[in-house]
């Protein structure tokens, strides 16, 4: 079964990694550089201090066909309106799998109407040490849900079970969004603007607070009926989160542009939607694309 993977980040590499051994994999990279680094010098899966080196094949985004049974769709929700406009002319894949935190990428999959379009949901910590090396930072899970069409021979991986990678399924596409977007609408910003590590949301007493209040604006501006179980779900994420820094908190630190639109945006946009106000997302957006591309250390 042939599997592309577009996009060579963290997640990307990742899923490509695991899924090297039972599939044929290739990823499809933004750069020529990381293609040819990565077809020269393998790509380097660490995980608990060990490394493996994975022979792949990588081929630049938009030089050839992509023809592939499933395509896992890996960039930043920023650049998924490029990729989609691209590949949307002449891509023959059978099924395509987007991995995006957020909800930002819903509306642009109403251009795939004859496609067979599943979304999931990554609960791995995955984080990229240079062009060809990623490493497995916590082992999670990969949930998928349809989001139209069929699964095709996603049904294959979806029975297949690989150590360290397990891939499970759930049938309500938009609450397991819904609940994954409520965990990054709150440890995100807060953790980005506060500069502290996931963990610390919890053990400081104000920054619990600040986290309550948010949450329940997001609860409000999301009409969601199960408060309570959405807080514990929240505090079971920092707690086995505690030592990471929040992909958004990564993104500032590192110049990079954050996915604050599909995350906050998306909950301000369904506040006003239904007439709810969403001071505090409002502040936290603002403080987040005001803090983008500053220099960290001034
Ligand atoms: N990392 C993690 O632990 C987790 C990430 N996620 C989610 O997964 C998604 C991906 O995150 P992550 O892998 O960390 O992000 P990264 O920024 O590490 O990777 C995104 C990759 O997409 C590539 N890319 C951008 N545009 C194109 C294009 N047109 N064609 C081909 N490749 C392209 C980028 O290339 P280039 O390097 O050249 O810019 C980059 O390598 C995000 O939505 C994130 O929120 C969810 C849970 C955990
Ligand atoms: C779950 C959490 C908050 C883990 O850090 C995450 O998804 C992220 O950082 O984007």
């Amino acid at each position: 079964m042939k599997v592309g993977v577009i996009g060579g980040g963290a997640i990307g590499l990742l899923v490509a990694s695991y899924l090297h051994e039972q599939y044929d994999v290739t990823i499809y990279t933004r750069r020529q550089e990381q293609a040819d680094l990565l077809n020269r010098q393998k790509l380097r899966l660490i995980k608990h201090g060990n490394e493996q080196n994975i022979p792949v094949r990588a081929i630049p985004f938009g030089w050839e066909r992509v023809e592939a049974d499933l395509l896992f769709i890996t960039v930043k929700q920023y650049d998924l309106a490029h990729v989609i406009e691209q590949w949307n002319e002449w891509s023959e894949t059978a099924t395509l799998i987007f991995l995006q935190n957020g909800m930002g990428h819903i509306r642009l999959l109403s251009q795939l109407k004859q496609r067979n379009v599943v979304i999931g949901v990554v609960e791995h910590g995955a984080l990229k040490r240079d062009d060809r090396t990623v490493e497995h930072t916590g082992i999670g899970k990969i949930t998928l849900s349809l989001f139209q069409g069929q699964f095709g021979r996603l049904k294959r991986l979806l029975n297949a079970s690989i150590p360290d990678f397990p891939i499970g399924y759930e049938e309500d596409w938009y609450g397991m969004l819904t609940k994954k977007l409520v965990v990054n609408a709150l440890v995100n910003p807060l953790t980005a603007v506060l500069r502290v590590r996931n963990g610390e949301l919890l053990n400081v007493h104000e920054y619990k607070e600040m986290m309550r209040l948010l949450f329940t604006e997001v609860c409000a501006a999301l009409a969601l009926s199960n408060g309570e179980e959405a807080w514990e779900h929240i505090v079971r994420i920092c707690e086995k989160t505690a030592n990471n820094r929040s992909s958004m908190l990564s993104d500032l630190e590192q110049g990079r542009k954050t996915e604050i639109e599909a995350i906050l945006g998306y909950v301000m946009e369904k506040g006003n939607e239904r007439n709810i106000p969403t001071p505090l997302c409002q502040f936290l957006f603002h403080a987040v694309k005001g803090m983008e591309g500053r220099d960290w250390n001034e």
